[in-house]
């Protein structure tokens, strides 16, 4: 039914009378998925990954700055006005806030039976049995076609607003984030009747969320994606119980167990999605990686190691300020003396001091470490070079920092960007815990124990 190939959608960032392109926002960058007829997929992602960027370029509701989607094996990009129009009727997006995407001026019946009129209904009394046909499929009664939106609750809302997706018999429903505005009761509903409408209308669904349950209990197969990419695509079944990407284990772990005595996961995700103007290099999640690769000669503690990673992600990308981290300690500082007369044990000389007199200024070298809670090494030439690369950012020279932390700390994640390719499991996945690298660089250390990744998880 649907064929993506490296769908792109990157927007230009200009500057001056001119309008230079100065950069790139690469909210979708280079996705692949398929979806079958009857075939239900979920795209997940936090908030901001590029998924609904992705739903309305592969609609060409926002033309694709590259890639390729195909319907039914036609190419939409090369679709004349005609051909177009009929995919707009065959392919239908159904949008999160019910409440806004009605006019709160028109009864139902009128919203529902637009997009009949649009595409040449001109009867108004078949228009108005097609939609109580179709409110009632979507177990509305026919009655609530004279109504005005604010006369019907959330759930009712959202019935409506898949009656009007529906009205025109799509073959594609794109939902996008389905049942997030809606109370979790309503959201049972709403999840049980998507799933019927898919049987009885063989309808190919793309649900977008980023609330993993809800995939979980209407999705056959789910993509995960980040920063723009998909990292991991399989059944819903094996990519749930299965996840092979750290970042899918994050989310997984992060969904809420009923059980008030569960164990804390191990996989809690820190930080935030990066900006699409300025991915990291290499694999994107490495900064926020709680498996991040280690070089064969490194012997690191997993969590220092991925402490020391982010620090140079941050470096890198010219986010360390150190003026700014020294006045926010210095004010950590000041809270911290007002109520338990002092500061935390684990900052260094410079900022320790006698609770009754006032502290002095940390460092900008002690304010770095503290940010980053950057470890003290065993290891006597990366010690070192730690050291070193601090010293130079705290003095403002970050390319000097940059470059003795790639020498001192190489992983692969920083240096390429996996491909997403099948894994032991058989699902696939963009990770270089799986795939040839795995064969040069240290496995143990990648993760098992402290990072989850055990080689029996990857059997
Ligand atoms: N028109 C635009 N111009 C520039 N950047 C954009 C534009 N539209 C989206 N973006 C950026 O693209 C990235 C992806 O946004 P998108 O809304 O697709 O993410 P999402 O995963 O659907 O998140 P959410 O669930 O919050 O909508 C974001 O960083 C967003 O700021």
């Amino acid at each position: 039914m649907l064929t993506v190939r490296g769908l792109e959608k990157h927007y230009p960032i200009t500057e001056g009378l001119l309008r230079r392109e100065v950069g790139r926002v690469r909210a979708v960058d280079g996705v692949d998925f398929e979806l079958r007829r009857g075939e239900t997929l979920g795209l997940i992602g936090e908030s901001g990954c590029g998924k609904s960027t992705a739903a309305r370029s592969l609609l060409h509701l926002d033309e694709p700055t590259g890639g390729t989607v195909a319907f039914d094996g036609d190419e939409v990009g090369e679709f004349d006005r005609q051909r177009r129009r009929r995919f707009r009727r065959r392919a239908q997006l159904v949008l999160q806030n019910p409440t806004s995407s009605f006019d709160p001026r028109l009864t139902i019946g009128e919203s529902v039976a637009e997009p009949l009129e649009i595409h040449g209904m001109t009867d108004a009394s078949t228009r108005r049995a097609v939609v109580e046909d179709t409110l009632e499929r979507t177990g509305l009664q026919a009655s609530m076609a004279d109504r005005y939106p604010h006369e019907l609750s959330g759930g009712q809302k959202q019935r409506a607003a898949l009656a009007r997706a529906l009205v025109l018999d799509p073959d594609l429903v794109v939902a996008d984030e389905p049942v997030s505005a809606l109370d979790v009761s309503v959201q049972a509903e709403i999840i049980a009747l998507l799933r019927r409408l898919v049987s009885t209308f063989e309808l190919s669904l793309l649900v977008i969320s980023h609330d993993m349950g809800v995939v979980r209990e209407l999705c056959d197969r789910v993509a995960v994606m980040y920063a723009g990419e998909i990292v991991e695509r399989g059944p819903v079944e094996s990519v749930f119980e299965r996840p092979q990407h750290p970042y899918t284990r994050a989310l997984v772990a992060a969904v809420p167990t009923p059980d008030p005595r569960a164990e804390p996961r191990p996989f809690d995700l820190h930080g935030d999605v990066p900006d699409p103007a300025e991915f990291p290099d290499g694999c994107r999640f490495h900064p926020r990686c709680p498996a991040v690769i280690q070089p064969p000669d490194a012997d690191l503690q997993q969590r220092e190691w991925q402490r020391i990673v982010a620090f140079r992600a941050a470096v890198d990308a010219g986010q360390v300020d150190p003026e700014a981290l020294v006045s926010a300690v210095e004010v950590d500082v000041s809270v911290d003396t007002d109520t338990s007369g002092g500061i935390d044990a684990s900052a260094d000389a410079d900022a320790a001091s006698d609770a009754s007199s006032p502290s002095p200024p940390p460092s900008a070298t002690t304010a770095i470490r503290a940010a980053y809670d950057l470890p003290t090494l065993d290891d006597d030439e990366r010690s070192s070079a730690l050291s070193t690369a601090v010293d130079a950012v705290s003095s403002g020279d970050a390319d000097h920092a940059s470059e003795i932390l790639e020498d001192a700390f190489p992983t692969v994640c920083i240096r390429e960007n996996p491909s997403l390719r099948p894994t032991d499991l058989g699902h696939a996945a963009a990770c270089h815990l799986h795939g040839e690298v795995r064969e040069t660089e240290t496995e143990a250390k990648n993760g098992a124990g402290e990072s989850g990744v055990t080689s029996s998880d990857e059997a």
